[in-house]
């Protein structure tokens, strides 16, 4: 990039959009410029360059058929664009986290929510969308992110025993995963999330339909303005009414981005027990006398032993169960599909070469 791309203005807006680096490609188009995208709509992409949003399209390679939607643009993306009517995406950045989940349907197709944030906020209700098993299942995809988790139960104020329910998901989530109770309705009760959401701090919110994220993103947008006074800049542009799966800048500091209510948290076959939340089990597991212990009837069974003595609560190892098993086939479909990629692959290249064989060099 030309040094004056660099210049403390750019880094100045830059710092807005969550930029950590400033290390661009030596091979990008002179006139590029980087920005961060804010939305996806069907008809093309909306970017922020740290001073304004604006629309853009991808450059063709990104659309062909064939080409690996995960290298698509996505919400969260730094990217590079090049002027124009309209701009167009050159690049996609290197990402610094990927938080994604297999696509409703049969064919293990990876979806990404949203990438290069810092933290993942995971927001349930504590009415009657309270569940840990759903809880659980969010924290797996989380800790293959990259991101850390913070699971923020909304709704405190309306439920029956907040304290009850918090001290059974601190059973089944253990530390260092930070597990905290708010009104989302109160700029004061959510607060303490901005801890989260500094300068050059980017976050996404996840959950069911209703759990609250939009009513946290209001609260959080309010208590930043009122805490900060002077900074007014985005009411102009009307940025306050909420978009779905949609970057904005605090005035915090942060970025947050919200996303539509997910039904369906399917796993991708790409995560790993060992790094998350569940390690704990894993551990326990190896320490059983046979190696290929099935926690049944065996002796020496040491989950058996822990569950007896109340060290291990129940549900959390029957989910862990049946996390697994569904890990095991999703890695299971996600090879095969990878495979089945390859091996068309290979067969294209044997094609290639038979026809240069029979036709000579084309
Ligand atoms: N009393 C109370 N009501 C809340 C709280 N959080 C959310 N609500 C209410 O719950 C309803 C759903 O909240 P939303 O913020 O729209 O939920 P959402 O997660 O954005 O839902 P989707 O947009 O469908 O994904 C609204 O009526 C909110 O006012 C809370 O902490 N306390
Ligand atoms: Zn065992």
């Amino acid at each position: 990039m030309p040094p004056m791309q660099l210049s403390a203005d750019l880094e100045d807006r830059l710092a807005r959009i969550g930029w950590r680096t400033l290390a661009l490609p030596d091979d990008a188009p002179a006139d590029a410029f980087p920005a961060r995208v804010s939305a996806q709509h069907r008809a093309g992409y909306q970017l922020d360059d740290g001073a304004a949003t604006f629309n853009a399209q991808p450059a063709p390679r990104f659309l062909k058929a064939g080409a690996d939607p995960l290298e698509r643009p996505a919400v969260g993306d730094f990217v590079l664009v090049v002027p124009g009517t309209p701009p167009q995406i050159e690049r996609v950045l290197p990402r610094r986290t990927v938080l994604s989940r297999a696509a409703a349907g049969e064919r293990h197709q990876r979806q990404i929510i949203a990438t290069n944030v810092d933290h993942v906020f995971v927001v349930t209700g504590l009415d009657g969308d309270f569940n840990p098993a759903r809880i659980e299942r969010y924290l797996l995809l989380v800790a293959e992110s990259g991101a850390l988790p913070v699971v923020v139960l909304t709704k405190a104020d309306q439920a029956h025993d907040a304290a009850a329910a918090i001290a059974e998901l601190r059973r089944r989530v253990p530390p260092p995963v930070e597990i905290l109770a708010v009104n989302a309705k109160s700029p004061d009760s959510v607060a303490p999330l901005l801890a989260w959401l500094r300068p050059g701090d980017s976050a996404v919110l996840v959950g069911s339909s209703g759990a609250g994220k939009s009513t946290l993103t209001n609260s959080l947008l309010g208590q930043s303005r009122q805490a900060t006074g002077a900074v007014r800049e985005n009411d102009s542009r009307g940025r306050h009414t909420t978009t779905h799966r949609a970057l904005l800048r605090l005035p915090s500091g942060g970025c947050l981005i919200d996303t539509p209510g997910m039904r369906e948290i399917k796993l991708t076959g790409e995560e790993s027990l060992d790094g998350s939340q569940f390690a704990d089990i894993e551990e326990l597991a190896q320490r059983c006398r046979f190696g290929d212990c099935a926690h049944a009837s065996e002796p020496g069974c040491a989950v058996r032993a822990a569950l007896a003595e109340g060290r291990l609560d129940p549900a959390r190892w029957q989910n862990y169960l049946k996390l697994r098993d569904e890990l095991a086939a999703a890695a299971d479909s996600l090879e095969a599909q990878l495979r089945r990629k390859s091996e068309a692959r290979v067969l294209t290249k044997a094609l290639g070469r038979r026809l240069n064989e029979k036709y000579g060099h084309r």
